[in-house]
């Protein structure tokens, strides 16, 4: 990707995944700014990507290309203000926060012609294996758009969505899915736990079989429901534990927690994307 000035505004569990992600991915340390008002956060930053650290926000985006707003979606709207007195025109917004809304953004920071790109990453970004959806605002040129796309696709797969509204659905699914995965991997891990397996051998074969599963999804052809009646032979051990799943109502239990997900999603949007006096 081209190379550039990028400044985190934040620099919490998602900066980090994505600091780390395009620095393995062999973007330069040296152009990556980070601000952050948690000292500790910075350091550790600073010791782990020799990234360069600022407690202003300000002045870390003096001369940026990119700013990557990197804090809660609870923060939002007083850093945009406070960035806007100070924003150059030709610097690109990426906005990672959950629920904000583009016009939101574009509102706070006072700049109506400011190219915005709204995003969904995930952490496995720190692996190279994240997955982003991207929404750019009206204002966003078709090169400020590739610099964007390129960013994200140094940490893993980047998909631009045709409708901002699909954000919700998109951090229900890939925002906030790795937590879903994690969660399933605990509960094998203590099953097989239970079942008499020590807790080093219950972690790699659970993790192993995750990776395979994964990799398998990606590399065979075959969609998810062949590859599961691939594995489950009839009268055999995999049918009954999927009929204690399917009977414990796993296929609704996800309905019902992705439509929670992107509601919250909606919800912070209604409700943080108010604007109230700084
Ligand atoms: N954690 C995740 O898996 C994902 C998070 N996101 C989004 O990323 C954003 C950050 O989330 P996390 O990294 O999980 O949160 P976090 O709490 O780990 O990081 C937020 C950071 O912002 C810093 N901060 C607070 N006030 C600030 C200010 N005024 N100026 C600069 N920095 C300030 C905090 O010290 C903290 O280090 C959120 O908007 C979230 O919706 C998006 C995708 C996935
Ligand atoms: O839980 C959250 O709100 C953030 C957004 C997606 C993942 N983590």
């Amino acid at each position: 990707m081209k190379e550039c000035i990028i400044s985190f505004i934040g620099g919490g569990n998602m900066a980090r995944c994505l600091i780390g992600g395009l620095i393995a991915n062999g973007f330069p340390a040296n152009k990556i700014r980070v601000a952050d008002p948690n000292s500790e956060t910075l350091n550790s930053l600073a010791a782990g990507y020799s990234v360069n650290i600022y407690q202003d926000n300000v002045a870390a985006i003096k001369d940026a290309d990119v700013v990557v707003l990197a804090v809660k979606p609870q923060q939002m709207q007083s850093v945009v203000r406070s960035l806007g007195t100070h924003w150059k025109p030709e610097c690109l917004l990426i906005s990672i926060a959950a629920g904000i809304r583009l016009n939101a953004i574009s509102r706070w920071l006072a700049h109506a012609d400011a190219a915005i790109v709204r995003t969904m990453p995930n952490t496995p970004s720190l692996v190279q294996a994240g997955a982003t959806a991207l929404f750019a605002n009206s204002h966003t040129r078709h090169d400020q758009r590739e610099l964007a796309e390129g960013i994200m696709r140094a940490v893993g797969l980047a998909i631009w969505l045709d409708d901002e509204q699909h954000m919700d659905a998109v951090t229900a699914l890939s925002g906030s899915g790795p937590a879903y995965f994690f969660l399933v991997m605990e509960a094998m891990e203590s099953a097989a736990k239970r079942l008499g397996l020590d807790e080093n051998t219950a972690r790699m074969l659970c993790l192993e079989t995750a990776f395979g599963a994964a990799k398998m999804a990606l590399e065979s052809g075959d969609n998810a429901a062949t590859l599961r009646q691939k594995v489950t032979s009839p009268g055999g051990t995999t049918e009954r534990a999927i009929h204690e799943l399917q009977d414990g109502g796993l296929t609704g239990l996800f309905e019902n927690a992705m439509v929670a997900a992107a509601l919250r999603s909606r919800e912070l949007a209604d409700q943080l994307g108010q604007d109230h006096e700084q």
